[in-house]
């Protein structure tokens, strides 16, 4: 496996790969970019990954197994007159904050059985946390890099960043059997999609297998209801989806599980939805699927492909679908302008991190984040966190979503200094109040 990280990997904390696990990082921070636009000769382009044709005159290759899958059936399957496609299948992960993406990836990332996969995170949130979880839970191959993507979705800043990382990957000589993207829970899906139409180089080497939405079944009908600014991404997740996973199930009454269902299938008419909790599902019924399906988008949206195609002298062209204007219908979701859904953030909603020194009156943390919650719950989409909480030795991890929240002691501090690291992800946020209730919590210094 080969893991272009950013953060959100907190699962892996306390899941660690199995062993013989072969990994190494390239993570970005605070999205590195170049200024000199980035060529790739095709000679440097792995000559393995290069379409070929299965006539008569070309080299026989396998094709590829057809899908499992009766939602198959209707979708073209490779004979032996037409193009083996050897790219490496792209999956993306998305679905809201909290919804279990990261439980997903772990899942996968655990279950690889023999498998290499490439793997690039996104993480919106000011404060990097996951990077210090991941490198002291998996072990990088020498030599490697470590890049991470924070602080904003794949939009097209950050969305530069991974076409650059993307075109790297390529020049490796690692053979890969597939490269996963984990989104951000705030992120539209589809300048991420658009990027393997429009990128020459990216098309012609890599090949979208599909886009796995998870959803938090306790909290949908939350983030769908527009008061509270996230419908228009939680609805472009969902229906990008070719595979749905609706998780956390355990969570919700038999009612609102069918009511979660009906919901998703108003939204998306043909992916499969798959119930689970923690993410629980057979990995082969997702990964390598060929179940995305271009013309369901362009019937969605007939602008989808109308964009500028980037190419290897534009590398950081910002004249895609994400140009930062808003354009809303009466539900907040995105409308297409002058060929373009563009698209936005509610400004409202922000990240606010923590990054202070210090240990943690366990008591007092309680007590503020138990009213914080209660009073905020709503409004706090996200927390995540690495924590010193006094008279423990062991760093503490807290995660929490709306108002559940999961802590658990995880590896000993040693000789690190015991810094608190936390990221609260919501709507009108006041950073100055968070910071300062935050540090009442420290116990003072004696
Ligand atoms: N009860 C319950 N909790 C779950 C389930 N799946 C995930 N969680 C918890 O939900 C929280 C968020 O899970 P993650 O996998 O980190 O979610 P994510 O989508 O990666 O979150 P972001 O990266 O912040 O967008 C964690 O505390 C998980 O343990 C589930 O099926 N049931």
């Amino acid at each position: 496996m080969f893991v272009f990280a950013t953060t959100s990997a907190h699962r892996r904390t306390y899941q660690p790969l199995p062993t013989g696990f072969h990994g190494s990082f390239l993570w970005t921070r605070n999205c590195v970019f170049t200024t000199a636009p980035l060529r790739l000769a095709s000679q440097q382009l792995r000559p393995d990954l290069l379409r070929i044709r299965a006539s008569a005159a070309a080299p026989s290759s396998p094709a590829p197994s057809p899908a499992p899958d009766a939602s198959q059936d209707n979708q073209e399957r490779p004979d032996s007159t037409a193009f083996v496609d050897q790219r490496i299948p792209v999956s993306i992960l998305t679905g809201f904050l909290g919804s279990g993406k990261s439980t997903l990836l772990n899942r996968i990332l655990a279950n690889q059985q023999g498998k290499r996969y490439a793997v690039i995170e996104n993480e919106f949130g000011e404060v990097g946390i996951d990077d210090e979880l991941v490198k002291s839970h998996i072990l990088l191959e020498g030599g490697d890099e470590i890049f991470e993507m924070n602080n904003g979705c794949l939009c097209c800043t950050v969305r530069s960043d991974l076409v650059r990382i993307l075109r790297r990957l390529l020049t490796r000589s690692t053979k890969y059997d597939g490269i996963l993207i984990e989104t951000t829970g705030m992120a539209d899906p589809t300048p991420v999609v658009q990027t393997f139409f429009l990128d020459e180089t990216l098309a012609d080497f890599l090949r979208l297998d599909g886009v796995i939405t998870v959803v938090d079944g306790k909290h949908l009908a939350m983030h769908l209801d527009p008061r509270h600014g996230v419908r228009r991404e939680t609805v472009e997740q969902i229906a990008f989806a070719d595979r749905l996973l609706l998780n956390k199930i355990d969570l919700v009454t038999p009612a609102q599980l069918r009511e979660a269902e009906e919901t998703l299938r108003a939204l998306n008419r043909t992916a499969p939805i798959i119930r689970c909790v923690r993410a629980e599902v057979p990995i082969d019924e997702l990964l390598n699927m060929r179940a995305f399906d271009l013309e369901r988008i362009t019937e969605r949206d007939p602008f989808f492909l109308a964009m500028e195609k980037t190419s290897s002298e534009d590398d950081h062209d910002h004249h895609d679908h994400h140009d930062h204007h808003d354009h809303h219908d009466d539900h907040g979701e995105a409308a297409p302008v002058n060929g373009h859904a563009s698209h936005v953030h509610d400004h409202t909603i922000r990240s606010v991190g923590i990054c202070e020194p210090g240990d943690l009156d366990v008591d007092r943390l309680n007590e503020w984040l138990g009213g914080f919650l209660s009073e905020r719950g709503e409004d706090i989409f996200r927390m995540k966190g690495i924590l010193s909480i006094a008279g423990t030795d062991r760093r503490f991890i807290f995660q929490g979503v709306h108002m559940l929240f999961e802590s658990m002691a995880s590896e000993p501090w040693g000789t690190d200094p015991r810094i608190n690291r936390l990221v609260f992800i919501g709507r009108n946020l006041d950073r100055q109040a968070i910071q300062e209730a935050f540090r009442a919590c420290l116990v003072p210094p004696s």
